[in-house]
């Protein structure tokens, strides 16, 4: 949703027609031996040159676009190890899953990273080849990058011919990967270095923990710990080793692992302050903020003096209450979007009053559980993951070809796979809930977990990305404001984002042109709102695609890339209307858009036309939107309170709103004022709502003043539905604007 989708466009679509060849011509080589044609010698040589090359000349082009490659899917290892046989590189074939097999391999060289991280390997007959590791760019960097000799494990390997014709080992499923310790019986002796002793003490495999700790090695830091507490420690170490080890597995994002750490130290050492600490900091990561809290009491009470657990507690705390009350700082939250990168705030998030249902026709769906008004907040949720890209900075974008779905994407895509796919194999407790999410016709595997490690299975998450994920600004409020400076290539830009990211709740909502919620964002929190009163267990829907721009082409949203076909009353509308009412109503946008470029206004034929548009429309506004006669009739009120006709600036605006199936009571309108301006029903929520009561609040200024203060306040609530927050109203639109629709050009 609202991603930058480039799978129609011919400049991108030749990638992937340029791929599909290569997988064609690759399979007339399937079951070839995969044994390159170059000696092990050329191979260093090419992988050193290339190497030396890019250092020289890394990347420097702002614009420049990567591309990555999903290829067809294939399912990950889930065979025990033990009843896997080990292969050897002379024994692969190309194009080939070697299932039951695997391979045990040693770095013979440093990395390079791409798309994927690189290494020459070899087998412990001498052979190489090349090695790709797909989604562990940002894990296997920095102190955690694989150093020459590195021996691991690749279960179930696959080889493929590359690009450049050479073969390589691809591997996508991290979790078909395992990086072994030198000191692992799995070594042959060969490639043991003399250092290393197996006969050493758990106190010395604490300490080498302690020394890659350290370096920040924590992949080396825990497998140490883990012989230590192998090797029959003294209690004392025993508890060290392990307190050391939930550490190391909180500074490498692996929380499940954390808290079974400090859960253990706790059965036999019930206070222990720092296995209470880090329980506290696990919980809070994995979200589970009210057990965080109820750890920190404890840890409150016998600990008093411990600074640092009285501020976390504290942080752990506001998370609490956010998640319960749905209480936020809005403005805050939007300096600390503009100020982090990537944008990832530190909230809770509150999920309101909504509930997961089946629903008659299309799944699951999200329904209220009581009656909502307009603008009431339905939740307000942390992304699960989120992949940000800064529209402003140097920072290079990516392509994702994606040969099954025939699908190519320009952003962050790949990197949220990665981040994904790492997060779940860290905390296999946060993937049943993931793999829940809706992915159509993909079938995985059944099993989610095989030799006590999870399993992930890339391609399943690709396809939950894929129909689940959103596009999204860094604010809404700052959408909002582009597109109100009228550019058509910022509005473009506004529907095409580059950064992006999932968010769960919210990918339980399905689409309806009429939808009756609104999205918006504030860095990696999503805030949906209802956009309409809403009486109890009503179908929640917003836009995946918005319908406003597309009537304007006379067809229908297209929703072909998630599999269904929308039936509301606008699109069956559109389905079942003349085409020749379709073009005639094109043909008088064109007009008018003439009629108001032109340097006089002439008011009277902008009139004529408006009216014999409203005329091609058979069914009243409330039932079925009147989309292209919402902008005009927008212009022309502004244009009237431009000349001061406030009547007319009410009659236009009123019908501006109406043709989005807003219903009011009519008996005070235009100007009555002592009856309220009470909206009957709200109609579709779109940026130019906003402007719309502004204009109305002016014009009611002169016509009867105490409809102004309402128009105003129907404002602020349609830009809280916008932009998610109502805090920012007053420095983003004022009646003293030079602008009739009270937006402030010079807002920041
Ligand atoms: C993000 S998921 C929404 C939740 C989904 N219904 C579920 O059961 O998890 C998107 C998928 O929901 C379904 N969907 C969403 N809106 C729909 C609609 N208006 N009509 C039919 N199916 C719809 C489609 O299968 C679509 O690919």
């Amino acid at each position: 949703m609202d991603t930058h989708d480039v799978s129609n466009i011919p400049e991108y679509f030749q990638y992937l027609e340029i791929q599909k060849k290569n997988l064609k011509n690759a399979q007339a080589v399937k079951g070839h031996p995969a044994r390159s044609q170059k000696s092990k010698d050329e191979l260093l040589m090419q992988f050193m040159v290339r190497q030396m090359m890019k250092l020289k000349s890394p990347t420097s082009n702002p614009m420049n676009i990567r591309s990555s490659f999903l290829p067809p899917a294939y399912p990950p290892c889930v065979t025990s190890f033990g009843k896997l046989k080990k292969i050897k590189i002379k024994s692969l074939c190309l194009e080939t899953h070697h299932r039951d097999r695997y391979l045990l391999l040693r770095t013979v060289t440093e990395t390079e990273t791409m798309t994927a991280v690189m290494a020459i390997v070899e087998d412990e007959d001498g052979s190489v080849l090349m090695l790709q590791l797909y989604n562990q760019v940002q894990e296997l960097s920095g102190a955690q990058s694989l150093k020459k000799g590195t021996v691991l494990v690749v279960k179930e390997p696959y080889v493929k011919v590359m690009a450049d014709g050479d073969y390589g080992i691809r591997v996508d499923h991290i979790s078909d990967i395992w990086f072994i310790p030198e000191f692992d019986d799995l070594v042959p002796l060969l490639w043991r270095s003399r250092v290393v002793q197996d006969e050493q003490s758990a106190s010395f495999w604490k300490a080498k923990g302690n020394e890659y700790f350290g370096q920040g090695d924590h992949r080396s830091a825990i497998q140490c710990y883990l012989k230590s507490l192998e090797t029959h420690p003294s209690p004392d170490v025993l508890v060290m080793a392990q307190l050391n080890r939930a550490l190391s597995f909180l500074k490498s994002y692996r929380f499940d692992a954390a808290l079974r750490d400090v859960e253990h130290i706790l059965q036999v050492s019930e206070l222990s302050e720092k296995a209470l600490f880090r329980k506290t900091q696990a919980l809070y990561q994995l979200r589970r903020f009210k057990e965080s809290c109820e750890t920190h009491a404890i840890l409150a009470e016998k600990y008093p003096e411990n600074n640092m657990a009285a501020h976390e507690y504290a942080r752990a705390s506001a998370r609490l209450a956010e998640q319960s009350s749905g209480e936020y700082e809005f403005r805050k939250m939007i300096l600390e979007a503009k100020k982090r990168q990537p944008p990832r705030l530190d909230r809770g998030t509150y999920i309101g009053p909504v509930t997961v249902k089946q629903t008659e026709s299309h799944g699951r769906g999200l329904f209220t559980t009581q009656a909502v008004k307009a603008g009431d907040l339905l939740f307000c949720e942390k992304a699960f993951a989120h992949a940000f890209h800064d529209e402003n900075g140097p920072q290079d974008l990516s392509l994702l070809l994606d040969v099954d779905m025939d699908k190519i994407t320009i952003g962050t895509q790949g990197e949220l796979i990665e981040l994904i796919v790492q997060k779940l194999y860290k905390n296999p407790s946060l993937l049943p809930g993931f793999v829940d999410l809706h992915h159509g016709t993909y079938k995985s595997v059944d099993a989610l977990e095989v030799d006590s490690s999870p399993i992930i299975d890339t391609f399943l998450i690709g396809r939950v990305i894929l129909l689940n994920s959103f596009g999204c600004p860094l604010l809404s409020r700052e959408s909002h404001m582009k597109s109100l400076k009228g550019d058509d290539t910022v509005k473009k830009a506004n529907e095409q984002f580059h950064s992006c990211g999932v968010w769960s709740t919210a990918s339980y909502i399905n689409h309806s042109c009429l939808s009756n919620a609104r999205r918006s964002f504030i860095g990696d929190m999503m805030i949906v709102r209802a956009s309409r009163d809403l009486s109890p267990n009503t179908e929640i829907t917003f836009w995946y695609q918005s319908p406003m721009d597309l009537y304007q082409k006379e067809c229908t949203v297209n929703l072909e890339h998630w599999a269904f076909k929308c039936e509301c009353a606008l699109c069956q509308d559109a389905r079942s209307s003349d085409r020749s009412v379709l073009s005639t109503r094109n043909r008088i946008i064109a007009e008018l858009r003439r009629l108001f470029e032109s340097s006089k206004i002439n008011f009277r034929k902008i009139e004529e036309r408006i009216s014999t548009l409203a005329g091609t429309y058979a069914r009243s506004p409330s039932e079925v939107p009147r989309l292209q006669l919402h902008a005009p009739a927008l212009s022309l009120a502004a244009a009237y309170a431009s000349s001061h006709k406030h009547e007319k600036a009410v009659e236009f605006g009123m019908m501006s709103l109406e043709s989005l199936g807003f219903v009011f009571n009519r008996a005070n309108t235009p100007h009555v004022s002592d009856s309220p301006l009470s909206v009957q029903k709200w109609g579709l929520m779109t940026e130019g709502v906003v402007g719309c009561w502004m204009i109305l609040r002016s014009a009611y200024q002169e016509l009867a003043p105490t409809l102004a203060s309402q128009a105003e306040e129907h404002a602020r609530l349609s830009y809280k539905i916008c932009v998610g927050e109502d805090e920012t109203f007053d420095q983003t639109y004022s009646r003293l604007s030079n602008r009739v629709d009270g937006f402030l050009t010079t807002a920041k």
